[in-house]
């Protein structure tokens, strides 16, 4: 039996601790949202004050021929401006990424306690995490999305560790999309004055997690969010969406995407992946690549799935301005810290636009 919802514990209990997450509560017939998933009225999202980013993906079997600079070109300016571009011919199978959202689908489907085992209170690996919300214990309101999280330390340990029905998918999917990452790292420090080491790479994306994003449908979506503004804290994120839509970049400066501040949406387009720069890029470009704030609409007609890789470098790693974008820009924007350190402020606050940069800003 499902329990009051307008009870704030009870609910917490039934959706968190008892993981039956957000599906849990669409599952047993609400009508409306529990007040506990209502966020204040600045957060809601008005569907119609956001334009769509019209922009076409940039086709990356291009970037070795003859219009190789104007694929840089596309690549440079987006990162600069939006912080967000889509890809085509990225070199991960069309097959794989329609297998990884019916693998998403399904596992969401599985019964409470199937996907409870990996909350990450009583999770059997370190590697895999289950839960909804982002920090449900810090939130005003709880964001309307459970996921999974697998991360990435090396074939073995997957291959043990991750749940089994969605480990072959994810790992094909980590492992077709690597060398593209690295081309599109390559590009962007080049365009820094960088000679990009390999070495260097390996650094930028030592750590890698996929996770399956599970949005259900919502029977208010105008009063609650599938994901808070935020902005990824990593390397590059890699994002595979399916074709609901709802996905909302805030645009940082006035440029051909629209004007300052304005929301636009990325729009689903079919075989395509999007591409994001994340908090660590842009302190390495000493702000001059965009970890852009976004966020996700929820809607009431059928459930979202979204499946991203995220990439950073080592918990140990110290980060700071690169010294060629420091020496020409004549100060750094950011100072020098260690990622570990990042990343414990980064999960243990709500949601909250790019406040996440504020921890390095000098
Ligand atoms: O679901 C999406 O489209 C985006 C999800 C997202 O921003 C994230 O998981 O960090
Ligand atoms: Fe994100």
């Amino acid at each position: 039996m499902a329990p009051s919802f307008d009870n704030e514990s009870s609910l917490f209990n039934f959706v968190v601790r008892d993981g039956n997450g957000v599906k849990g509560i669409v599952d047993s017939g609400i009508s409306k949202v529990p007040q506990a998933y209502i966020q204040p009225t600045a957060e809601q999202i008005d569907k119609k004050n956001a334009s769509n980013c019209e922009i076409p993906p940039i086709d990356l079997s291009k970037l070795n021929g003859p219009d190789h600079d104007e694929v840089v070109n596309q690549i440079v300016r987006a990162a600069e401006t939006l912080g967000f571009f889509q890809v085509v011919n990225h070199g991960v199978p069309i097959q794989l990424l329609d297998s990884l959202k019916q693998t998403a689908h399904n596992f969401f489907s599985l019964p409470a306690e199937r996907k409870a085992v990996y909350r990450k209170e009583v999770s059997p690996s370190p590697l895999v995490k289950y839960g909804t919300s982002f920090v449900p214990e810090k939130e005003r309101a709880l964001e309307w999305k459970d996921y999974i999280s697998m991360a990435y330390t090396n074939d073995d340990e997957a291959l043990q560790q991750w749940p089994i029905e969605c480990r072959d998918v994810s790992l094909e999917y980590l492992r077709t999309s690597m060398s593209m990452v690295r081309n599109l790292l390559q590009v962007l420090l080049e365009n820094l004055g960088v000679k990009p080491e390999d070495s260097m790479i390996d650094v930028l994306v030592d750590k890698k997690m996929v996770n399956m994003n599970y949005y259900p449908t919502c029977p208010n979506p105008d009063l609650t969010v599938g994901v808070g503004r935020h902005s990824d804290m990593g390397t590059l994120t890699i994002l595979l969406q399916d074709g609901i839509g709802g996905l909302y970049v805030k645009i940082e400066e006035d440029s051909e995407f629209g004007k300052k501040g304005e929301w636009v949406e990325i729009p689903p387009v079919p075989g395509a992946l999007v591409i994001n720069v994340g908090d660590m890029i842009q302190v390495l470009s000493n702000g001059k690549y965009k970890s852009a704030e976004h966020r996700v609409r929820t809607t009431s007609t059928k459930s979202r799935v979204s499946i991203p890789i995220f990439t950073m470098p080592n918990a140990t790693a110290k980060i700071a301005p690169l010294p060629e974008v420091v020496e020409k820009d004549g100060n750094a924007l950011y100072k020098e810290f260690i990622l570990a350190d990042y990343m414990k402020n980064f999960f243990s606050n709500a949601h909250d636009g790019k406040k996440s940069l504020d921890f390095a800003k000098n």
